[in-house]
């Protein structure tokens, strides 16, 4: 019989600034290459939006002013279940986020039509190809 596979919670942030989000390429582990969205783990006794504002502070020494939740992704990895609770955020005034080399190889400003210029994690391309499409009404200035 197959064993049930752990599930990892991860807060993710799709840090918006002027008319472009935030990718970064994953520096360690077997998802190593892949590009992402900055966050992490949901530790115990944390909400998802507790856990994103402390990864976004610890991965890119940056602070995260508004948020809203906008989806969670689901995704099969061979060796684990992916639970990824995604938000839309802002970063305070004047907070720009600084790459750590342990974290991160490489980080760039991906404007709409160049979301599909780097090579997303698997668990992210549903996601991305959402944002392709629906790019205007998700990032209306009205919901921030
Ligand atoms: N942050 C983030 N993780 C993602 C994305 N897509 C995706 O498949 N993942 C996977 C990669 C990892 O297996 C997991 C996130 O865990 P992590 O290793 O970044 O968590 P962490 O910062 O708490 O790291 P650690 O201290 O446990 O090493 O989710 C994404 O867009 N953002």
């Amino acid at each position: 019989m197959q064993s049930e596979k752990d599930v990892i919670n991860v807060a993710a942030a799709v840090i918006l600034r002027g008319d472009t989000i935030l990718a970064a390429r994953r520096a360690y582990g077997d998802l190593s290459d892949g590009w992402e969205f900055p966050g992490g783990k949901i530790e115990d006794g944390e909400t998802p939006e507790q856990a994103l504002r402390r990864e976004i502070r610890e991965e890119l020494d940056a602070k995260i002013d508004t948020l809203w939740y906008l989806d969670t992704v689901e995704h099969d990895y061979p060796s684990f279940h992916l639970k990824m609770e995604c938000f839309v955020c802002n970063l305070a005034h004047g907070s720009e986020p600084h790459m750590h080399r342990a974290v991160h190889e490489e980080l760039r400003w991906l404007t709409r039509d160049q979301l599909l210029d780097v090579s997303w994690l698997p668990a992210d391309r549903g996601l991305v190809q959402a944002l392709g499409t629906g790019w205007a009404e998700i990032f209306s200035a009205n919901r921030l």
